[in-house]
């Protein structure tokens, strides 16, 4: 009665076995294959008496040998479970995805643990590889971190001129004030706005206006270094950050900003619109105790240009 129980039990488990919804392997020392269930032959096509014909990596030329053999060996030697993330590596086995509603991936996203097997007498002298599919986990994940980094990027980004933000601007300036604070280093703020820029709404109106801030922005952003950034800080208000760069040197880029603009015709239906900015720079100084002072000082500067008559650059000299 036992025996034909024990029979019993050992035919639910192989059946259980060859039909459960993962990959069950078991191999040996010199990784040949043992056991290969349903799963297994399914996605790859390939049945038990095919692959127990020669060692796995025979078979599978794309299975990672060096790094797979290496944490199977450690299983064996630790006794331990190992486990791997799709998150580390999509896939052990490349096999076709074919769910319907993850169909967008071509192949199918696995996590694996690999447990080692013991014999009666306690020796570890086989191990089993187990292939959970989370193809659908992994998809929806990757959804959401790209729904997410997008929603990050919209918070940060100003919709009509695809500038920083205001939000993004104050923490990027906060970080670069602690960073030339704390080790001494160069930094130009510059602040521009573009010069009598009502006349252009009341002139041409709001949807011409809105043309000209997003061309003044494509000018400001063709025309600064990849280190520096930039913002829309207010209406027809930009700012720039020029890092490990002094208010002298800044004048190359406040010239050059404002002659592209000054001589570039920005065309919106039948109207030619000009327009020139004025532009306020303060380098960071001992004397710069804040994030506000730096502003402040800029915005000094470029208050100053728009006084001596607009379309031009001023350097805010600290009163000694
Ligand atoms: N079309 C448009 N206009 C805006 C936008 N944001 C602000 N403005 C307008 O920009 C104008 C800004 O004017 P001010 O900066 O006060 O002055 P200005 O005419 O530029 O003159 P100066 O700065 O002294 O040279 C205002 O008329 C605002 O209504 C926007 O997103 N689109």
């Amino acid at each position: 009665m036992d025996n034909q129980h024990s029979l019993n039990e050992f035919h639910w488990i192989m059946d259980m076995v060859q039909t459960i919804d993962a990959g069950l392997v078991v191999l040996d020392k010199d990784f040949n294959v043992q056991l290969w269930n349903g799963f297994m032959s399914n996605h790859s096509g390939l049945s038990p008496r095919t692959v127990q014909s020669a060692p796995l990596f025979s078979h599978f030329p794309e299975l990672p040998e060096t790094w797979l053999r290496s944490k199977i060996e450690s299983v064996f030697l630790l006794k331990n479970n190992a486990f791997t993330s799709w998150e580390q590596r999509p896939y052990i086995f490349r096999f076709n995805n074919y769910r319907p509603v993850t169909g967008i991936s071509e192949f199918m996203y696995q996590n694996m643990t690999i447990i080692p097997l013991a014999s009666l007498t306690g020796e570890v002298t086989h191990v089993s590889l187990i292939i959970y599919d989370v193809t659908d986990i992994a998809i929806n994940r990757m959804q959401l971190d790209k729904a997410n980094a997008k929603l990050a990027h919209l918070s940060q980004t100003d919709t009509l001129t695809q500038l920083n933000n205001r939000h993004r601007w104050n923490n990027l300036i906060d970080s670069e004030f602690k960073r030339v604070k704390r080790y001494e280093q160069i930094s130009t703020f510059m602040m521009l706005d573009i010069d009598h820029f009502k006349n252009v709404n009341d002139t041409y109106g709001h949807v011409a206006g809105d043309k000209v801030i997003a061309e003044v922005s494509r000018m400001i952003r063709e025309n600064m270094r990849e280190t520096d950034f930039s913002a829309r800080y207010g209406g027809d208000e930009f700012a720039i950050c020029l890092t490990n760069t002094t208010a002298n040197n800044a004048i190359i880029l406040a010239d050059r900003l404002r002659q592209v603009i000054e001589n570039t015709v920005i065309t919106d239906d039948d109207n030619n619109i000009k327009v020139t900015i004025s532009i306020g720079m303060a380098e960071f100084t001992a004397n710069t105790d804040t994030v506000d002072t730096w502003t402040k000082n800029a915005d000094c500067a470029l208050y100053k240009s728009k006084e001596n008559g607009r379309n031009q650059y001023s350097i805010f000299k600290p009163r000694r």
